[in-house]
Order: structure tokens, then C-alpha cells, then sequence
């Protein structure tokens, strides 16, 4: 039994069998993280190793990771024939990938406790690394030698219970991560980090997910670091002794600055060992550094990250910088930290004391319910994470009372902003008719503005949010001034789902969206206001202390409506019109065109009407008048390369290479060049905007076919908002590669840019999945199945 809850932790039986409650879990190095050993096994009887169900005798000495992973990642990653089709020759993360020299490491003797219930223990068992493990061999220099005893990398990320995480066992971590390509296992490897976490330190749970995200607090919070590069340099400069030119150069070669600061450090040679980091030490200086401003801030900047950068060891160095500059780069996607959250809640549920109670039941799951329960509990953490997207909010709850308890303790709150509800697009009005058949629905005019949530509290604050959970408060004060005079007197707490939208006062009109981006961001004050804004009410997601997310959109709107006063130019509920008629729609459609709106979205009412948050729904369809029996809708990408232009071009770019984003690769993937669309301005614009973000080589995780070798690679930082004709498989483009056509892609025919998308992350740019159903859905790709078009993209 011990033996078994040893195993649990992933703490070595054998001490723990000795009756010292030794609690040096080792977090992230288990090799085998992807296995799941049901026995130890003996000398005489060889450890059983179950991959992904079949159970086959493994040798006495097991050996590094990269000898199962061909068995364990996920199947389909292993066919998938979206295999990179090329990387960038000097890709950092390529380099990194050359195979590293296999450790062996053995086996831990096993405790006689071993029993035959523990054989069908569907837990996992992490083989513990010895002391002379190589594994910590650093391609990147730092080399561990045993004869000079310089460190350790494997004991030093080793922790106790209660002392602080070493920043080394995180980083150990996302170096792992970065070397695997396969989610599952990136989710294995991080949740094994949690699980020690969660036993040995809980309370350095909250910034370790923090720093996995490379976020400092909540997006409403807006605390964000993106330290320039150059600050960073003159950082790495100071501390290693370097000159500005080396390190230019080698970031000109490698293309990382995470990299080259990790070797530079690993050249510097120490008069007294500083104190080794730890995740909340660490996750504590980079909060303050996001927060210092004034004259003196650069200065006081670089003097702390020269703190933390002496006392880097091994890969440290190239996280933490990555951290500061912005972008941690290893490929881990939101949803998979939740994933692994609520996977380490199930392997070694929180809140169990030290050493916790093993629960039988977990015993008696066996792998498939383990798995389900996993699943679960995943469900969750991700339907808390988007009714209330605060990890200050739900990690306290997970650890304190598991993930059961989210539901009742995380709910959506006035206050923190919720994730919002996102529509299908559609081309033409049968489209409507087909998914709305026998069910009521409503149509409503499609402002074109900027999303407000805006959130009303019991004592009476006012918070608006963009749609990414962004806090816009300080933006709008001319809102948050009419609030009084538009709710009715039962309101006493709310969250109104609204588009807010510039208002032509004279003409009483609304005016273009481009008109609304010119409002200054921030801390705007009602006396420079020149451009009024309209807000525009079509949902009501919260009202004195209830959610109404669960009730159908019928009775939303109906509260909405009864506790909301209309002022003619400032404040309105969305023009509708409940109808099945065919006529009746298109006329109103017509209506909202000449309106100066962007077309309907068309709501169900009462079936399948609830309000999903975070959700592109099958029940909010929008109906763009531009798009109307073309593709539907236009696309949300991002630039990533610049081609300088020529004739009357000259001095800006003339043209762009443009991305979608693959969030399950975690790479942008081309999906055109484009050179219509511009005025004069914006090319400047552009031009003066994207120069601060040249990168000297393309980022590993960019696709792109060489012919396409733009003049200047920029660093992912900005969506546009781009129409095309239509989409074409393309032999060069990569994006969605795999998904329709083993070997193409999809491309834009006849690009033009429309408005840069400020509203939306990187990460929130058109999806490969989304360019899938867009192809998909064009009439000639439905009618000739079959027939595969492949054109090249149209640029000058
Ligand atoms: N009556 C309305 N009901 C719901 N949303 C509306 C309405 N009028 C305007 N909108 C806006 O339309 C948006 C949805 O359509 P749009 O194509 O503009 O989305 P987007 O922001 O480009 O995002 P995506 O293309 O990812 O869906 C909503 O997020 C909201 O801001
Ligand atoms: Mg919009
Ligand atoms: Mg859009």
C-alpha cells in the first residue's frame, strides 16, 4: 500500500517504505512520464509497461523518453500528413530537436510491497532519475560534469515539501515541452510538474501557471511584460561581459534570443554563487518589473533582470528571457494547461495532506476510467476557466476543494469579464432557413463597433471588457456616465452584452468602424471625447445575483428589455425582427445595410438558446451583406513577413505575407501574399509599425514555402481583417496542410486588407480549422467534391 501511494507522488517507494516521509518528488524528469508502469517490478519479474493499453515486458534498463515517444504520441500526430513539410533552415527549435544522447537510467529496486493489485494500478509511475543520470546534459552548454562538480541540473531542480519550487524544475519543464511535439505528451510532462507542485508547494501553483502562460495577471488586469529586445541585450551585455555585437550576431544566427542568452551565460564564470531562483521569486520580479514606469524605469528594468539573469543556471537563462520579451515559446496552448490542471487534480487530488490519503476509488478506475475521470474533471476546470477566466480565482478553489467544487465556487461574477459567445458565419439566406428549421429565431442588426461587456456590481462599479477580456473601462468614460440614467431601478448587478458604436451626432447615424478605432484607448477623458459612441444592447448574460446564461435567449431578452431604457444615439437595444419569412428577412436585411451595418445576425430564441460562452455557436448565425454567396465572412490574420516595395511603393512595404494560426500545432501557417487594399497611410503605417518587430530569421513555429522568403520576417504581434474572392488549395501555402489535401494548403484568391484587427491576440487569428470550413463551404468545392483546383495565390 505504500508503496502504491509512493507511487502516486511519483516519489521513490523505497524511502518512502523507510518510513521517512522524503518528499524529493522529481517533477518534471520523469523520463517516462509517458508510460504507465502498473508494476516496479523485481529483478526477477522485469517492470510491465502498459503503452496506451497493450502491455509488453520492458528491459531492466529503461532509457530517455525519446525511445517511446514514437509509441506515445498521439496516433494522430504520428500520421498526420500536416507533418511539418519544412522548417527554417536556422530554426532554433529544429537545432534543438537533434536527438539527444540517450541516458540510462536504471531502475529503482523495487519494494517487496510490490503486490498483484498493484499491477492493475492504473497510475502512473515516474522512474526516478539517480545521481549519475546524464540526462541534464545541455545542448546549449551547460554541460553537467560529474569530475568538476560544477551542478547539478537534476538535484538542483529537486525540491522539498514546503521549501520553494526551484525555477529550474519549471524550466527543466519547458525545456521537455519544447523538445515534444506531441500534445498528450506536453500535457503528461506539465502535469507531472503540477502534481509535485500540488504536494509539495501548493502555493506556488498559481504563478507556475502563470509563467507557463507568460502572463503576469489576469488580461483584465492588462499587466503584460514584452520587454524590448534591445533592453534585454543590454541586460545579457552587462552580466556575461559580451558585447552588443556578439550578441547581435548570434541572435542574427541562431534566431532566439532565449538561446543565446542561455550560452552566454553558460561562458560566465562566477567570483560567489547567487541564489538559485524560485518560481514565485521569479514570477514576483516580473510583475514588478511590468509595473515600474517613469524616467528611471529602463534603468531600474535592466538592473533587475540582471539579478535574476546572474543567477540562471542552465536553461533558466533562455526562459526567463523569453519570458521578459514576451513569448515563452514552446508551444503550449492555453487549453492544454488547463488540461493538464485538471489532469494533476485527478492523479493526485489536492488538498490530501502530506502524504495524502490514497483514494481507493481512484484504484478501482482502472485506465479507462481514469481516463473519464480526467475528462471530467478537465470539463471542469475549462467551464470555470471561461464563466470566470481568473487562475487567482480558481486555483485557490482546486486546491482547497478539487475540482468538483469549481462549479459552485467559480461562477461568473460581475466584475471578471466571461469569455464571450461567438457566431457561424453564413452566405446566403437559405443557409439560415436549413439551420434554423421549426425553430424560432430572431434577426438583428450586426453593428460594426467594438464588443463591450459591460459589467455593473452591487455597489455600483462599472467595468467594460473588450472580447478578449480586456479591460476597457478607462476608454469609455462617456459610457460609464450614462449608466445611472439607463437602468431601470430593480438593476442592482449585471453583465449586458452590447456592441458599442461610433455615433455621427448631426446626422444621426452610425458611422464606420474605422471611425470608432481613432477614440483614444485609454484613460480617456469625457472632455476629449470627440467621437460619441452608441452602445447597442443584445444580451443580458447576469441580473441580481443570478447567471442566465442557462435560460433561453427569449427570457434574457426579455429582462434585458424590461430593466433597460433606450436613449435615442447613446443607448439602444440591437433592431430586430422575429420572423420566418423569407421576404421579411431579406428586406431586413436591406434595412441593415443601409443602416450602415454589416448585415444580421440571426439568434435562436427558444430551442437550443442558451448563451455559450466562449463558443463559436451553430445558434447565432452571422449574415455579413458583403460575403453574401461568396465565402461568408472575411478572415483575421496575421503578418508575418514584409516585401519592400518597388515604383511608387518605394521606401514602405509593398506588399505582406500573411498567416492563419494552427493553435493545435501552435504554428502560423501561411496563407497568402497581399499587396491591394492599402492606402497610402496605412502602407506607411504599416511600415513604421512593423519595423520595430523584425526578427532576423522566420520563428520555428512559422510555415511557410521558401519561394515565399519575404524581404523582412516580423515577429507575430498584429491581426488584419482581410476579404478574398474565394480559397484555392495551394501547392506552396501550408495553411491547414493535411486537412483537406495531404500535401497543399489553402490560399486566398485575390486578398485585400481591410483594417487592422486590435481587438483580437495573435492567437485568436482565423484558425486553420476555420480556413477548412470557409474552403469547405464555397459552392463549387460542395458541388464538385471531388475535384481539387490547385491555382497559385494572385500578388501583384
Ligand atoms: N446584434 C448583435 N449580436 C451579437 N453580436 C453582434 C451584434 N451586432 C454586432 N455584433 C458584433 O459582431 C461580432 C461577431 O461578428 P464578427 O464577424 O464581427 O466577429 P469577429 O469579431 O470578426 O470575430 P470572428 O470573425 O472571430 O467571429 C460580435 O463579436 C459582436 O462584436
Ligand atoms: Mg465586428
Ligand atoms: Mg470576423
Amino acid at each position: 500500500m505504500a508503496h502504491f501511494l509512493a507511487r502516486i507522488l511519483g516519489v521513490s517507494a523505497r524511502r518512502y517504505v523507510a518510513g521517512v516521509p522524503r518528499t524529493k518528488i522529481h517533477p518534471v524528469f520523469c523520463m517516462n512520464c509517458n508510460i504507465t508502469l502498473s508494476s516496479v517490478g523485481s529483478e526477477k519479474s522485469p517492470p510491465i509497461v502498459k503503452l496506451e493499453g497493450k502491455t509488453k515486458k520492458r528491459p531492466r534498463v529503461l532509457s530517455s523518453s525519446s525511445e517511446d515517444d514514437a509509441e506515445n504520441v498521439p496516433e494522430k500526430k504520428k500520421q498526420s500528413p500536416k507533418k511539418k513539410k519544412e522548417t527554417p533552415k536556422d530554426s532554433p527549435k529544429k537545432q534543438e530537436k537533434t536527438p539527444e544522447k540517450k541516458p540510462e537510467v536504471k531502475e529503482e529496486v523495487p519494494s517487496p510491497e510490490t503486490n498483484t493489485k498493484e499491477k492493475e494500478s492504473p497510475k502512473k509511475v515516474f522512474t526516478m532519475f539517480q545521481k549519475n543520470s546524464k540526462e541534464g546534459e545541455s545542448k546549449n552548454g551547460n554541460e553537467y560534469d560529474p569530475g568538476k562538480k560544477k551542478y547539478h541540473p537534476i538535484e538542483d531542480a529537486i525540491w522539498k515539501q514546503n521549501e520553494k519550487v526551484p525555477y529550474l524544475a519549471l524550466s527543466r519543464t519547458f525545456q521537455l515541452i519544447e523538445e515534444t511535439s506531441g500534445r498528450l505528451k506536453m500535457i503528461d510532462i506539465l502535469s507531472n510538474y503540477f502534481r509535485s507542485v500540488i504536494v509539495l508547494s501548493p502555493d506556488e501553483l498559481l504563478p507556475s501557471i502563470f509563467l507557463c502562460l507568460n502572463q503576469l495577471a489576469p488580461a483584465h488586469e492588462g499587466l503584460e511584460l514584452g520587454i524590448a529586445e534591445t533592453t534585454l541585450m543590454k541586460a545579457i551585455a552587462q552580466s556575461t561581459g559580451r558585447s552588443m555585437s556578439q550578441l547581435k550576431s548570434d541572435i542574427q544566427s541562431i534566431g532566439d534570443i532565449g538561446i543565446v542568452a542561455e550560452k552566454s551565460r553558460s561562458n560566465q564564470r562566477m567570483m560567489f554563487t547567487p541564489a538559485a531562483l524560485n518560481v514565485t521569486g521569479v514570477f514576483q520580479k516580473l510583475q514588478e518589473i511590468a509595473r515600474m514606469t517613469g524616467n528611471q524605469a529602463m534603468a531600474k528594468k535592466v538592473d533587475k533582470i540582471q539579478s535574476m539573469f546572474v543567477a540562471c543556471k542552465h536553461s533558466e537563462a533562455r526562459f526567463l528571457i523569453r519570458s521578459l520579451a514576451g513569448k515563452l515559446r514552446i508551444g503550449l496552448a492555453e487549453q492544454s494547461v488547463l488540461q493538464a490542471l485538471a489532469q494533476a487534480c485527478t492523479d493526485t487530488p489536492p488538498n490530501q495532506g502530506y502524504p495524502p490519503k490514497i483514494l481507493s476509488n481512484l484504484k478501482k478506475l482502472g485506465e479507462a476510467g481514469f481516463k473519464a475521470k480526467v475528462d471530467e474533471n478537465a470539463l471542469l476546470v475549462k467551464t470555470a476557466y471561461c464563466e470566470c477566466p481568473d487562475y487567482g480565482q480558481i486555483v485557490p478553489v482546486l486546491l482547497s476543494n478539487g475540482p468538483l467544487a469549481l462549479p459552485e465556487k467559480c461562477k461568473m461574477l460581475p466584475g471578471t469579464p466571461v469569455k464571450p459567445m461567438l457566431a457561424q458565419p453564413t452566405k446566403d439566406i437559405q443557409d439560415v432557413f436549413q439551420r434554423f428549421d421549426n425553430i424560432d429565431f430572431t434577426c438583428e442588426w450586426k453593428y460594426d463597433g467594438e464588443r463591450a461587456q459591460i459589467h455593473i456590481k452591487d455597489d455600483g462599479t462599472v467595468s467594460i471588457f473588450s472580447r478578449n477580456q480586456e479591460n476597457n473601462t478607462t476608454k469609455y468614460p462617456d459610457i460609464i456616465a450614462r449608466i445611472d440614467s439607463v437602468k431601470g431601478d430593480q438593476v442592482k448587478s449585471c453583465i449586458l452584452d452590447c456592441e458599442a458604436v461610433a455615433w455621427d451626432v448631426e446626422k444621426q447615424q452610425i458611422m464606420p468602424f474605422q471611425i470608432l478605432s481613432t477614440r483614444k484607448r485609454k484613460d480617456a477623458s469625457e472632455a476629449e471625447i470627440k467621437i460619441q459612441v452608441c452602445v447597442f444592447m443584445f444580451d443580458l448574460l447576469y441580473f441580481n445575483g443570478q447567471p442566465l446564461v442557462k435560460e433561453p435567449f427569449f427570457e434574457r431578452r426579455r429582462l434585458l428589455r424590461e430593466n433597460f431604457i433606450q436613449v435615442e444615439g447613446t443607448w439602444k437595444f440591437a433592431t430586430s425582427l422575429d420572423t420566418n419569412d423569407i421576404n421579411d428577412l431579406q428586406n431586413f436585411l436591406d434595412e441593415s445595410v443601409k443602416g450602415n451595418c454589416e448585415g444580421l445576425m440571426v439568434k435562436s430564441l427558444k430551442q437550443d438558446a442558451t448563451y455559450e460562452i466562449a463558443k463559436r455557436s451553430r445558434n447565432w448565425l452571422k449574415l455579413k451583406k458583403d460575403y453574401l454567396s461568396g465565402v461568408g465572412d472575411s478572415l483575421d490574420l496575421v503578418v508575418i513577413g514584409g516585401y519592400r516595395g518597388k515604383g511608387k511603393r518605394t521606401g514602405t512595404y509593398g506588399g505582406f505575407l500573411l498567416a492563419c494560426y494552427d493553435a493545435e500545432n501552435e504554428e502560423y501557417q501561411s496563407i497568402c501574399k497581399i499587396g491591394t487594399g492599402f492606402s497610402d497611410e496605412a502602407l506607411q503605417q504599416h511600415t513604421e509599425f512593423l519595423s520595430q518587430h523584425i526578427i532576423p530569421n522566420p520563428r520555428s513555429y512559422y510555415r511557410f514555402d521558401s519561394s515565399h522568403q519575404p524581404d523582412e520576417w516580423f515577429d507575430a504581434v498584429q491581426v488584419w481583417e482581410v476579404k478574398c474572392a474565394d480559397l484555392s488549395l495551394s501547392p506552396v501555402h501550408r495553411a491547414a496542410m493535411g486537412l483537406v489535401d495531404p500535401n497543399k494548403g489553402i490560399s486566398l484568391r485575390f486578398p485585400r486588407y481591410i483594417r487592422i484587427r486590435d481587438d483580437k491576440k495573435v492567437e485568436e487569428a482565423t484558425s486553420a480549422q476555420q480556413v477548412v470550413d470557409m474552403y469547405s463551404n464555397q459552392d463549387q468545392i460542395k458541388n464538385q467534391k471531388n475535384t481539387s483546383r490547385s491555382v497559385e495565390d494572385d500578388f501583384y
